[in-house]
């Protein structure tokens, strides 16, 4: 590894355009509410008394991915380009969300590398249905998207059951 300083003009992972892939990082919370539908990572998960609250279906899991991928490209977030002051995302699915963001990053000059997806909270079991939501969710994304669970334990608002959060990463080049 040289330890001499580029020389003048010479093109480096700071400089554009920026050529090494770049990641990025989001997360989405909404609180769980009755009577609505509970829509995580793409799916309907039935039998639940409570969905998630939003302008949208609140699918945190595709918000998070979108959040993320916008990071990755630097192209800010989910309410820059999808505020809840615009009628046309009014109970919007998660995965139209989604697949408008990939569209986005695409046309903004990127292939994107891959998605990867938390949920934090104690339901819906993500593992019961992680096939079925990775493959929906690769398919929209035209990429890979990984999708996991974990529970805090019975700690904060997730443990209270008030609600749920996902944390995403991407990766875009
Ligand atoms: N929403 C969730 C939460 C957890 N899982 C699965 O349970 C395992 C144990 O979770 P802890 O975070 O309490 O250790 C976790 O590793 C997942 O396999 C899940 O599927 N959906
Ligand atoms: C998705 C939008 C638009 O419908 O609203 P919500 O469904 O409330 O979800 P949020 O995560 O708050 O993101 C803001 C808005 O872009």
């Amino acid at each position: 590894m040289s330890t001499e300083p580029p020389a003048a003009g010479a093109e480096t992972s700071a400089t554009p355009p920026y050529r090494l892939p770049r990641t990025g990082i989001g997360t989405d919370t909404h609180a769980f509410a009755p009577g609505r539908e509970l829509w995580v990572a793409g799916l309907r998960w039935e039998g639940y008394e409570v969905g998630l609250e939003g302008h949208s279906d609140a699918d945190v899991v595709a918000h998070a991915a979108c959040n993320a991928l916008f990071s990755a490209a630097g192209l800010g977030d989910l309410g820059a380009h999808f505020g809840t002051g615009r009628p046309e995302w009014a109970g919007a699915p998660g995965v139209k969300l989604l697949a408008e963001a990939a569209r986005i990053v695409r046309a903004a000059g990127f292939e994107i590398g891959n998605v990867a997806v938390q949920v934090v909270g104690p339901f819906p079991k993500i593992g019961k249905r992680r096939e079925e939501a990775q493959e929906l969710l690769s398919a929209t994304v035209g990429a890979p998207v990984s999708v996991s669970g974990a529970t805090t334990d019975g700690l904060g608002f997730p443990g209270r059951e008030e609600g749920l959060t996902a944390v995403a990463t991407a990766l875009v080049y």
